[in-house]
């Protein structure tokens, strides 16, 4: 009978060894292997699968024999170690058992006796392993809300935010955030949790309607009121009242439906297409946007009033790249998702494998992790997706990714309840200097991740990672733009006295040397929110 169980014997005695394995080898054809040292025997503790580790009292150690069992035990607690006791030492029994090692073998090894130690030994080491496994779990879970999943510092900041936002029921929200990076599920969110929920959510995309189409969906429009309006049509403006309209997009909205647009939000109403009389309307509206609003501002492409009304709540995503915290828990959701509804078995990834989604750099966001595993789970009936499953792109840019380390890559899957190989030891690294220097990003985003900013002077878009924190090395990249350097770095700091202030104006207003009236004139007009 083939065993899926892993020995590993430390024993310097070639005899003791010889019959162990011959013993062992009439009940099973398990995988037996052997060390004659310390190091030796850590290395393969922490890297290999093994289940039982027979140890020699005589093994050569450093310290006395029981202190080390107690130091094996505590390092390895998925080993069930079976001590291998030589004549004279049966002393020490009483000591093994004091350190809830249960079982032993008494050297000359007799046969029956190792067969019912071992068969006990795996017993415990399984039940053991069960109970790790579901302590794990429940340490891992991640937090879910509102069917979004993220367990990173930044997403448990932004679920709590969406609750306190969603008591606010007038406030517009601008979200923030690349492609895919969940802005539809947060805008959704926001609704389910205000006390619209019972009222219709209603999503427009101003990017994927026709620049021409887009004022008659929004406003609708009334009988006549151009060839073919042959009767009245609601807008869906007005199948959001009392409820949510979601402009997503909001930057691809061209200037003539801008200006109609603000008046919905001063005002409370509209007029349809080719209609005389205003509509009332009640309906809160969440906005989305990939692009950098604050330039369309400046280039004359988006209306500044429009603008400071939409971002009265600014809300920032952090791409997948900035919270891999969140890849193992996405992923798991996902194979549940997608096995569920492919009715096959849940499948689980090689460690290979995951190392190669833990380094690669997600452009795509979550839609790019939901949509490989669903291909995953089409093509691959197989419980482990090994490295060269996954398809070519993510499986190069991984090979030549050196932005998570190793160490981080493991870090990373340790905790996760994605079913794996042997999980990685975690070892608290050693820290020789001080940790380099958070990244940049936009403060008025950053002020809601509640984060302290670096107080280095900004860097344009332009510019490199090297020309990041001295502002004369902007200029590596040929031309600077004066004002935004400026307008960042006067953000940061105000974000940054606002924090050290913990929200006080005030004393923010002290430390930044201002008056406390330019001071709230600036926060407003740059559209600062403080808690
Ligand atoms: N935190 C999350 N937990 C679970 N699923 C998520 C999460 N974030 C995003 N998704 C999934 O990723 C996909 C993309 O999300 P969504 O459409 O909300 O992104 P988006 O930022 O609005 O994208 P786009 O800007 O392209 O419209 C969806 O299928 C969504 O279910």
């Amino acid at each position: 009978m083939i065993c899926p169980h892993q020995f590993l014997v430390a024993d310097n005695d070639p005899q003791g060894i010889l019959l162990l394995e011959q013993q062992l080898q009439r009940d099973c054809s398990c995988t037996l292997q052997y060390v004659h040292n310390q190091d030796r025997l850590e290395e393969l503790a922490y890297n290999q699968d093994i289940h039982i580790l027979f140890y020699d009292l005589k093994f050569p150690s450093e310290t006395d024999p029981i202190t080390k069992l107690g130091q094996l035990q505590h390092k390895f607690p998925h080993l069930t170690i079976v001590p291998l006791i030589s004549a004279g030492m049966d002393i020490l029994v009483k000591e093994i058992l004091g350190l809830q090692l249960f079982f032993y073998i008494p050297k000359p090894l007799d046969y029956s006796e190792v067969s019912i130690t071992v068969r006990r030994a795996l017993e415990t080491n399984s039940i053991n392993r069960g109970a790790n496994r579901e302590q794990e779990n429940i340490k891992a879970k991640p937090h879910s809300f509102e069917g979004m999943t993220g367990d990173s510092i930044p997403m448990r900041q932004l679920f709590d935010l969406i609750s306190r936002i969603a008591d606010d029921d007038y406030s517009t929200v601008l979200i923030r955030g690349e492609s895919g990076t969940g802005k539809e599920m947060v805008a959704k969110a926001i609704h389910q949790q205000s006390k619209r929920r019972k009222r219709n959510f209603v999503p427009v995309n101003c990017a994927a309607i026709p620049e021409e189409l887009l004022e008659s969906e929004l406003f609708g429009y009334s009988k006549g009121a151009f060839t073919g309006a042959t009767t009245n049509k609601i807008g869906r403006i007005q199948y959001a009242d009392k409820g949510t309209l979601f402009l997503d997009e909001i930057g691809d909205m061209k200037p003539s439906l801008q200006a109609k647009l603000l008046r919905v939000l001063q005002e409370r109403e509209f007029e349809p297409v080719g209609g005389l009389k205003a509509t009332p309307v009640d309906t809160r509206i969440l906005a989305a946007t990939h692009c950098n609003l604050e330039k369309l501002v400046e280039q004359g492409r988006f209306r500044e009033d429009l603008y400071y009304r939409l971002s009265v709540i600014p809300l920032n995503i952090p791409p997948l790249r900035e919270r891999k915290e969140d890849l193992p828990h996405l992923v798991s959701l996902f194979v549940e998702n997608y096995s569920l509804k492919r009715g096959r078995d849940l499948f689980s990834f090689s460690r290979r494998a995951l190392d190669t989604l833990a380094s690669h750099q997600w452009p795509g966001n979550v839609r790019e992790l939901e949509n490989l595993i669903q291909h995953m789970s089409v093509l691959h009936a197989g419980a482990i997706i090994e490295f060269d499953d996954l398809p070519e792109k993510i499986r190069n840019r991984g090979l030549s990714s050196c932005e998570t380390g190793r160490d981080e890559r493991q870090a990373l899957w340790a905790n996760s309840h994605v079913p794996p190989e042997k999980k990685p030891p975690q070892i608290e690294p050693e820290r020789t200097e001080p940790p380099p220097p958070k990244k940049m990003r936009p403060p008025i985003e950053k002020s809601y991740q509640n984060k302290p900013l670096p107080l280095t002077a900004p860097s344009t878009s332009r510019s490199n990672s090297s020309s990041q924190g001295s502002p004369f090395s902007c200029w590596e990249n040929g031309k600077i733009d004066f004002n935004e350097l400026v307008e960042s770095f006067e953000k940061q700091l105000i974000v940054r006295a606002l924090k050290i202030s913990s929200g006080n104006k005030k004393e923010a207003a002290i430390l930044l040397g201002l008056k406390r009236t330019t001071l709230l004139e600036k926060i407003k007009k740059k559209g600062i929110f403080v808690h």
